[in-house]
């Protein structure tokens, strides 16, 4: 079987000093194979935003490693970093982080000349997301002059471009409306089916987690329990991340003696 794109070995995170632990991360282990939409969910403090954080090398594990692509970004130091989190990450952040002085189009064509693809190369790229995407109408503008939901479909655009291994997104939905959520929401996956994108989406929301091929639930740290979507239609599968929510509302220990 081939290395999967992201495989996290007993990661353990913890925070302040021997006089007063946070352990944010429990011995947690997961693998994303290439091509899955994986949502992580869990209650507020359960360390879904330090996973993505480790993940993305913005955070340092206390223990534990993480491969991407069966590298250990973990070792990475320097400029082996930047050109990891560059070429291999793709962001997506709640609030978008769209460059203010830049249009929609210099701002996804950024991640491609930083590469030195040439012109020509990247406003072909550009142009072919942008209409995957349905903003094709927002390349010109800049962002104050875009709706949030176009801002984060910029966004989107912006992380996918480059075609990067693995694309972490940490609550992308956190600050649209229904609607715009639900388009953001369908883009992603038809990336996800389209052009075989790996996406790691960090969520409170079993609407957003339903779009998902499989979901993550994280408690105190480490991983709790998981469930793929299979055959089921989005409406069962979001059924389905609703039972097992209502459960982890009360004792987590329910879902595992429920055998879900
Ligand atoms: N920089 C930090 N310093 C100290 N403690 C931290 C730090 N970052 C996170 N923590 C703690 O680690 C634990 C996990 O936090 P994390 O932000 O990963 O949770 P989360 O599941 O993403 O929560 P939320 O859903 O509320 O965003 C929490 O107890 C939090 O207080």
């Amino acid at each position: 079987m081939s290395e999967p794109v992201l495989r996290i070995e007993k990661v353990e995170k913890y925070y302040g000093s021997a006089f007063s632990l946070t352990k944010a991360l429990n011995g947690i282990s997961l693998s994303v194979e290439k091509g899955e939409f994986v949502a992580i969910m869990g209650p507020s403090g359960s360390g879904k935003t330090t996973l993505l954080n480790c993940i993305s090398t913005i955070d340092r594990v206390s223990s534990g490693n993480i491969f991407v692509d069966g590298h250990n970004v973990t070792r990475l130091r320097g400029h082996r970093l930047n050109a990891f989190r560059r070429q291999e990450l793709g962001f997506i952040f709640q609030d978008f982080n769209l460059l203010d002085t830049m249009t929609a189009y210099e701002n996804i064509a950024l991640a491609l000349q930083i590469q030195h693809v040439s012109s020509r190369s990247i406003e072909e790229a550009v142009r072919e997301m942008a209409q995957r995407l349905g903003i094709e109408d927002c390349l010109d503008k800049y962002p104050y002059q875009l709706s949030g939901g176009q801002k984060q479909r910029v966004a989107c655009a912006r992380a996918m471009v480059t075609r990067p291994r693995l694309v972490l997104a940490d609550e992308p939905t956190g600050a649209l409306d229904s609607r715009s959520s639900r388009l953001l929401l369908e883009c992603l996956q038809s990336l996800h089916t389209q052009l075989s994108a790996t996406i790691l989406m960090v969520t409170h929301d079993a609407f957003s987690a339903s779009y998902a091929s499989r979901v993550i639930f994280i408690k105190d740290g480490t991983l709790f329990h998981e469930f793929y979507r299979g055959d089921d239609d989005r409406k069962t599968f979001f059924g389905r991340i609703i039972d097992v929510e209502s459960l982890l509302g009360g004792d987590g220990g329910d879902v595992v003696s429920a055998g879900l």
